[in-house]
């Protein structure tokens, strides 16, 4: 069949299927917010929910009739009713119409299994109770999608009663065919043959809506696509029911940038990394760093032979132009990296390297050693930088720890608490401070800033913002290595900074020197060099 200049509806199914997967809960403030964004984005359709089964999705509904949408369609959610015999009184197809969206999409049991254990009805009685419950809802001047559940589970078992089962609905007045993959186990060959076979046989537009149990929901739905398919369900990030549904942010650039002869209602596809950090922000969950197109990670090099390469020509490491979908090329500095990640970050910071200097090849080979101790500089790149500058000769710490000492009492009869006396010199002089805290690095924290804060005023801005140990030799246990990754940030600017030590409070006073540092030689190089009131070490 043919697949050219097909528009290919998008219905998102994020607000309804979505909230079915584990830890996913929506207020209806939530789903409001994320409806407004789903249409701005350019989805066709939005599923918000299922009215009769909660108070919450009723209020949704009630609440949405004030929204206005630019160009999507709400559509709620529900079953086939109860009994063939009396839909008219159906409180779940009432529901449905008291949700007064233009478009309903009902279910229904397509495989023949469910129909007889799930409902405990024949065949006749499962096809009559589909068709009426899409003619009644027809009949009441809504558009009724049909999402055949089950259906390629139900078509290998028993093909004809499948296929039975969708022509009741397309006799009974319904729109859209949705094929759903509904136990998430399909193959993509297997989903083409089937689609193909409903294309010639229904006459009307087919859609999928795949579940990812075999990790193959946005293979799947390519492969429905391929066959004929025009109509896509599925969720923002993929969330949902099990493992989810097909994720509508990699199937949308798929269609959108590969898949030949096809498009979307999608204006900007440039915001697809925004919609899908602002989803997952309303959820409180946190981005999959490695999630396809749109996470951290996606156009992020850290093979030296890859950086090399990339700095060439970035189609040879890369499968679009990052700037496409909204995010962006990152180089990664690792004992895995080569001459080329350090010019790339070097350039980046605007760090011009002389010519013909070993400055890079022992920036590798320093940062080699340092991750062979335990280092690791993704996610520490304010680290990385100053050992750049330190190689360069324009970064001298701006003070040093001379001695370091903690106190720790704790236990029934003891005052419970924490102190850190440091020695530190700053230009020559040396001051002598002691803090108390909670707990050991913060004590740790609060004496160097104490120390510091009359030399360097500037290092009030800085705030930790995070703080994670990971410990390097577990089989030592509690003699092992630990690293610790702290990011601060000055209210403007965050940066991460890392220290290694067998000393946990060691580990912390060099990823705190190195913040510390850090900021205080940001705001020296943002001044120009006679001004420059910063003492150095
Ligand atoms: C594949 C999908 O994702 S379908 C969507 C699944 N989503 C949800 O279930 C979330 C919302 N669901 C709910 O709030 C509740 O399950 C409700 C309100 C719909 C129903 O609640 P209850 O009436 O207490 O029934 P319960 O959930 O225990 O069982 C579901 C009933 O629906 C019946 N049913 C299932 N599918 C259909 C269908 N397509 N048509 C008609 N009835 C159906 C079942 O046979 C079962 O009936 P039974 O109680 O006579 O055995
Ligand atoms: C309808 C639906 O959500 C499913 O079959 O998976």
């Amino acid at each position: 069949m043919s697949v050219q200049s097909r528009k290919i509806e998008l219905y998102d199914t994020t607000l309804r299927d979505g909230t079915q997967g584990e830890h996913i809960n929506l207020s209806v403030q939530d789903k409001l917010l994320i409806a407004e964004r789903l249409d701005e984005f350019g989805m066709d359709y939005i599923e918000g929910g299922w009215p009769s089964s909660n108070p919450k999705d009723e209020e949704f509904f009630i609440k949405a009739r004030k929204l206005e949408f630019k160009q999507a369609k709400l559509c709620s959610f529900g079953s086939t009713a109860r009994f063939a015999k009396s839909v008219e009184t159906d409180p779940n197809l009432l529901g449905l119409l008291q949700s007064e969206t233009p478009v309903i999409t009902i279910f229904g049991k397509t495989w023949q299994a469910h129909s007889e254990k799930s409902l405990g009805i024949s065949d006749e009685e499962n096809a009559e109770l589909i068709y009426r419950s899409v003619s009644f809802l027809k009949s009441e001047g809504r558009e009724v999608f049909f999402d055949a559940e089950h259906f390629f589970d139900g078509y290998k078992n028993n093909p004809p009663f499948a296929l039975k089962m969708l022509l009741s609905a397309v006799q009974g007045g319904a729109s859209r065919i949705v094929l759903c993959d509904t136990n998430g186990g399909s193959l993509p060959h297997e989903v083409t043959e089937m689609v193909r076979h409903v294309l010639q046989v229904t006459g009307i537009p087919v859609g999928i809506h795949s579940h990812n149990d075999g990790d193959l929901a946005v293979a799947n739905t390519i492969a429905a696509l391929q066959a004929g398919a025009t109509h896509v369900q599925g969720t923002i990030n993929g969330i949902g029911e099990r493992c989810g549904n097909a994720n509508l942010i990699s199937i949308i650039p798929n269609i959108m940038l590969k898949l030949e002869g096809t498009s979307t209602s999608v204006n900007n596809l440039g915001k697809l990394t925004q919609l899908s950090k602002f989803v997952y922000e309303i959820l409180n969950m946190p981005s999959n760093t490695r999630a396809p197109f749109v996470g951290k990670s996606a156009f992020a090099h850290k093979g030296g032979i890859h950086v090399s390469a990339v700095m060439k020509e970035s189609s040879l490491y890369e499968h679009i132009d990052p700037a496409l979908v909204g995010n962006r090329q990152r180089v990664l500095v690792s004992e895995l990296a080569g001459q080329s990640n350090i010019r790339y970050k070097a350039q980046e910071l605007g760090i011009a390297i002389p010519e013909k200097s070993d400055v890079i090849k022992n920036i590798v080979n320093h940062v080699k050693e340092l991750e062979h101790k335990g280092y690791q500089f993704d996610g520490a790149e304010a680290s990385f930088e100053l050992i750049l500058q330190k190689e360069l000769g324009s970064f001298k710490p701006f003070f040093e720890v001379v001695e370091t000492k903690v106190h720790i009492e704790s236990g029934k009869d003891a005052k419970n608490v924490d102190q850190a006396v440091l020695k530190v010199m700053v230009g020559g002089e040396i001051e002598h401070i002691a803090a108390d805290g909670d707990g050991p690095v913060n004590a740790l924290d609060k004496a160097l800033r104490k120390a510091l804060i009359h030399f360097y005023p500037e290092i009030k801005a800085i705030k930790l913002i995070d703080y994670k140990v990971r410990v390097l030799e577990e089989k030592r246990g509690t003699s092992a290595k630990v690293r610790v990754l702290i990011e601060s940030s000055n209210g403007r600017n965050t940066w991460g900074t890392v220290g290694v030590s067998t000393n946990i409070i060691e580990a912390s006073l060099l990823a705190l020197q190195d913040s510390m540092n850090y900021h205080l030689f940001t705001v020296k190089a943002a001044l120009p060099a006679a001004e420059s009131p910063l003492p150095q070490s």
